[in-house]
């Protein structure tokens, strides 16, 4: 079943009030609509269709608006469903379900009663609603209360049976979404089996008993399969974050931001990232971890001079055994060369250039003096023992090695640590080259409660020194890259803006820890989307640690814009979701491509039984070579967010299967099996 291909259910979002089309920051119907779709896209666990907002509009109460916008809406843009709010009271301004019955083809009391009835069960007041639904075209269409609670809980009361009325009603074949689950989708949606006639039919929502977030279907990125939906990105004006001056009482209570598979969300950060620019760069110790931006060519030939490759005694090589006066002597140092005739020789050393007229080189071995001058101090003649000698034998050619104008490197090499790209351009002369400019990372550590490691004073009830900052300066150093600390930032809206637009000015990547959960205080969201007018391309992830991990882009300037990775704060999260995700961007940036982007990978035996999450998990291991060459993993020990331990010599994420991929077969990955690892450090070797 997981086979079948996505379907898109595109949504249109009619917001019908007075006060919010004059005033559009009132307005929170949209967001909370949002968040009530985004949850029905998350608890999706068949791959089999996803909601898609396709449009959203705020428009007053007037019925020739909202008919406008419906005709549209069906019969433009043939959108699956149309959710409208407000106007459906007593008062005589409320005109919506006129507006809409008027447009619809076929009316759908069904779903009427089911939202009254469920609206009833909470209050006695939503016998003052007046809903309507039904079908236009291929559009399904209801219209919801206008406020945000009442049309969350009308929303919910019905969702989970909208996708199989929109199919139907486009001329689908709906059994493709609700083979072989109706019962459960009807136990879901609180709806009484109606008995043997769905028997055929099969899951449209997994079952499992697992917590809504953790059940989510999703791969971890290290080549597990999974049923997730694909991500949603944000559309043109939608934000989903809590506002920024709201009341704790309006916060979100179910995070609107749809959860995205590890593998998604990279793909996200591939997508989303800038371009990277073209720097000159010397070539120098600095330049290493450099990608080329250009196809380097020799200036110069290597050896730029015939030079012998032993010392020993330059020769005509057709002269043959026999003694030789030794008419000259050459270093390997600059300098003019007599000229050698036949039946002359000349000493010379290693790397040092052939007389003119030389074209071979006898080694000393093959050699015995037969007359020295008196004092003994100099060679005056010399017996050749080596016969058969060829023409250039024990010599370098000119641009043997090299040839002027022969390519060196390749655009898109890499400048390694080892060294050899280095010395290979320096051979020849080359002082300059274009490469991809690396980013300059910011680092800011956010909360009130956060207080600087090195702070001389004991801690105060509350107050948690800041690991973060100097973990991640420390990493994004070790990987080459630029650090700028940020400093750690209070939870204020004013204090965060301040120094993240300080430091769109001058980083090229800003990564943040903390305050991206659901906490009242947790502001990074909100103040990207609505201070910043930034997209956050996810703001969750299936994966353990790292839940909230906040992907986002922030305008700066005409066609540009800067990347924010808003990581969480508990100290392993955050370093194991930089590993995971800010590393590769940094190394996209600097013009690392395909693979080169990612961690490497390798398969490890675990030497101890791992319990699996129902998150994917990134299991912090110390892996090493053994004996026999294979690698093997064991456990940094408790792997609570917390707990910044757990990355204690860690050098590999062990990637272990989200207990709902696996599903009920096994709760544990027993030692001796093998799991793909993620290397972030060095190996090491044992029993060396
Ligand atoms: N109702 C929910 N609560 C939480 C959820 C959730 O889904 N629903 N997610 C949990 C998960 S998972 C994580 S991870 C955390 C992430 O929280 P935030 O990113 O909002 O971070 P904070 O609330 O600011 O801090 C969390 C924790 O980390 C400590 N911290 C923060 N910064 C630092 C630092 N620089 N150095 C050391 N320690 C730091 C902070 O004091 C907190 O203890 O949210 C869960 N909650
Ligand atoms: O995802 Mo959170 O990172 O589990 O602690
Ligand atoms: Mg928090």
């Amino acid at each position: 079943m997981s086979s079948t291909t996505t379907k898109e259910l595109t949504v249109g979002l009619l917001i019908v009030s007075d006060t919010a089309a004059a005033d559009h920051a009132t307005d929170r119907a949209i967001d909370t609509l949002t968040a009530v779709i985004a949850e029905a896209n998350a608890q999706i666990h068949n791959n089999s269709y996803e909601w898609l907002i396709e449009e959203r509009r705020i428009i007053p109460d007037d019925k020739d608006k909202i008919q406008e916008k419906i005709k549209d809406w069906c019969d433009n843009k043939a959108l699956s469903l149309i959710v409208t709010t407000g106007g459906t009271g007593f008062a005589k301004r409320d005109v919506t379900p006129e507006a809409v019955s008027e447009m619809l083809d076929k009316t759908a009391s069904g779903l009427v009663h089911g939202m009254l009835a469920s609206s009833l069960k909470i209050t006695p007041f939503a016998i003052m609603s007046r809903p309507v639904a039904g079908v236009r075209g291929d559009t399904v269409i209801v219209t919801l209360p206008g406020s945000p609670k009442g049309a969350k809980e009308n929303l919910e009361s019905i969702i989970k049976l909208l996708p199989h009325a929109c199919i139907q009603a486009a001329g689908g074949d709906s059994r493709v979404i609700h083979s072989g689950g109706m019962k459960q989708l009807e136990k879901e949606a609180g709806v009484a089996s109606s008995g043997g006639v769905h028997d055929h039919h099969s899951h449209l929502y997994e079952s499992g008993g697992l917590a809504s977030d953790d059940a989510a279907g999703m791969t971890s990125g290290c080549g597990h399969h999974h049923h997730a939906p694909t991500p949603r990105t944000q559309q043109d004006g939608e934000l989903r974050s809590n506002d920024l001056t709201g009341d704790v009482t309006q916060r979100h209570r179910s995070s609107p931001y749809p959860m995205v598979s590890v593998k998604e969300a990279h793909k996200l950060v591939a997508q989303k990232i800038p371009a990277s620019e073209v720097v000159k760069k010397k070539v120098d110790a600095g330049l290493v971890g450099y990608i080329l931006a250009e196809d380097v060519r020799a200036k110069e030939s290597v050896p730029a001079f015939r030079a012998s490759i032993v010392d020993g005694y330059a020769v005509v090589h057709t002269d043959g055994v026999g003694i030789y006066p030794v008419v000259g002597v050459s270093h390997a140092a600059p300098g003019e060369m007599k000229p050698l005739e036949a039946g002359q020789i000349a000493r010379i050393t290693t790397g040092a250039p052939l007389p003119p007229g030389a074209t071979a080189v006898v080694m000393v071995e093959d050699t015995r003096i037969a007359k020295a001058t008196e004092d003994g101090t100099e060679e005056l003649e010399i017996e050749i023992l080596a016969s058969g000698l060829t023409e250039l034998e024990n010599v370098r050619e000119v641009g043997s090695d090299m040839k002027t104008g022969d390519l060196l490197l390749r655009k898109g090499a890499e400048i390694t640590a080892v060294g050899g790209e280095i010395g290979l351009l320096a051979s020849v002369g080359i002082v300059e080259i274009e490469v991809y400019k690396k980013p300059v990372v910011g680092v800011l550590s956010t909360g009130d409660e956060i207080v600087p490691h090195d702070r001389d004073e004991a801690l105060k009830v509350g107050e948690v020194r800041d690991s973060n900052r100097p973990t991640l300066l420390a990493a994004i150093n070790a990987r080459g890259y630029e650090a700028v600390d940020l400093g750690i930032a209070k939870d204020q809206p004013g204090t965060l803006e301040d120094v993240l637009k300080d430091a769109l000015s001058k980083v090229d990547v800003i990564i943040t820890t903390g305050g991206v959960s659901m906490g009242e205080k947790d502001l990074l969201k909100p103040t990207i989307e609505r201070t910043f007018n930034g997209t956050i391309h996810f703001g969750r992830v299936a994966m353990k640690p790292g839940k909230p991990t906040t992907f986002a882009t922030i305008p700066v300037g005409a066609n540009a814009s800067k990347p924010i990775f808003s990581l969480p704060g508990n100290p392993a999260s955050a370093t194991v979701t930089f590993h995971l995700f800010v590393l590769p961007a940094l190394r996209q940036l600097a013009g690392y491509i395909g693979d080169d982007i990612h961690l490497a990978k390798a398969l490890v035996v675990v030497e101890q039984d791992l319990v699996l999450d129902p998150r994917p998990e990134y299991h912090r291991a110390a892996i090493r070579i053994d004996k026999s060459g294979g690698l093997v993993a064991r456990s940094t020990g408790g792997q609570r967010s917390s707990r910044i331990g757990s990355m204690e010599a860690a050098n590999a994420l062990l990637c272990l299967p989200g207990l709902s991929e696996v599903g009920d077969k096994r709760t544990r990955i027993p030692r001796g099996d093998k799991v793909e690892a993620l290397i972030i450090g060095e190996l090491k070797v044992s029993g060396f």
